[in-house]
């Protein structure tokens, strides 16, 4: 479906996304972790095409602007932060619904889900709403249309708890459709994704197809390797039950399947100090 070959990002001459190679498949619902600055969203600004780069990203084989034309029909988006809009909320709805094709009912019931009257909100400019009520409205706009890939950015940071479980929910209830979703909230996101990809320093450092192996019951052992010592992290490993290299650079310890998005969550918080890391079938070896 989209195919990334090679993608570099620069601001500054500093390197935020590097060499990135990736392929998304059809049916694929991916979440991306990764610690704050890894590229996250820059990734997806390459993808929408809203930023120029190097290497290429092709949709069905087609890249370059023809791409971008296709990319913005078929995807759905939503943004870590809400663009500073000045048009009423209703004129947003009846641009998403002349432009890009969302149902009027499908809105009308999804943000109603969400706890949000649309005819309550309607003429109200879209930058006066809060934080929490912008990403609802644009969480309807996404959910409205038949898209054939979702973008999420952090969709859920600004929602309160009853409405991030609805979200979650609506989310659920799509299965057909092919997902990319940014989250610093592995736990929350587990339950509908089928792929774990880890971000850090603009490359791929983990790519995982969870599903499987949680269906599989398996146990796999994790090999970590560090830049250089550091206690906390040495701590939560080992308390997880990961035995330690003398040098204090290399841990390597069992991961149930079942525990993996726990285990992914805790080391994507140490993304940074983390030289590799490795997920493997159990076969232990020596450290
Ligand atoms: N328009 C820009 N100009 C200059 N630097 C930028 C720009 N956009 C992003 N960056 C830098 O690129 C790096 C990656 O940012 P990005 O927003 O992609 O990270 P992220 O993984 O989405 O982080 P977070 O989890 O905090 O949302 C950061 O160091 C950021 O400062």
């Amino acid at each position: 479906m989209i195919s990334i070959d090679r993608l570099s990002k620069r601001f500054d001459r500093r390197a935020v996304l590097d060499e990135l190679t990736l392929s998304i498949e059809r049916g694929d619902r991916i979440a991306l972790i990764g610690q704050n600055g890894a590229g996250k969203t820059t990734l997806f600004r390459c993808l929408l095409g809203h930023y120029g780069h190097q290497g290429t990203i092709a949709f069905d084989g087609v890249a370059g602007r023809r791409r971008e034309t296709a990319a913005l029909s078929r995807v759905a988006f939503v943004p870590q932060l809400p663009p500073p809009l000045r048009m009423p909320v209703g004129e947003l709805l009846s641009f998403a619904e002349k432009g890009a094709g969302a149902d009027p009912r499908a809105m009308r019931e999804i943000a109603g889900r969400l706890g949000i009257d649309l005819d309550e909100v309607r003429a109200r400019p879209f930058f006066r709403l809060s934080g929490g009520q912008k990403q609802k409205i644009l969480v309807t706009v996404a959910l409205g249309r038949a898209a054939d890939l979702m973008i999420f950015d952090e969709p859920a940071a600004n929602l309160d708890p009853a409405a991030r479980a609805v979200f979650i929910d609506l989310l659920a209830e799509r299965r057909e459709a092919s997902m990319l979703i940014a989250s610093h909230r592995l736990e929350e996101v587990a339950g509908l994704v089928n792929r774990v990809i880890e971000l850090d320093r603009g490359r791929v450092v983990l790519d995982e197809a969870v599903l499987d192996r949680l269906r599989a019951g398996a146990t796999h052992r994790a090999v970590i390797t560090l830049d250089a010592p550091h206690e906390p992290l040495a701590r939560a490993l080992t308390g997880w039950g990961f035995a330690a290299a003398p040098s204090g650079l290399r841990f390597a310890g069992p991961v149930p399947a079942a525990e993996t998005f726990r285990f992914l969550g805790l080391v994507a918080r140490y993304g940074s100090l983390i030289e590799s890391l490795s997920l493997e079938q159990d076969t232990p070896e020596e450290i």
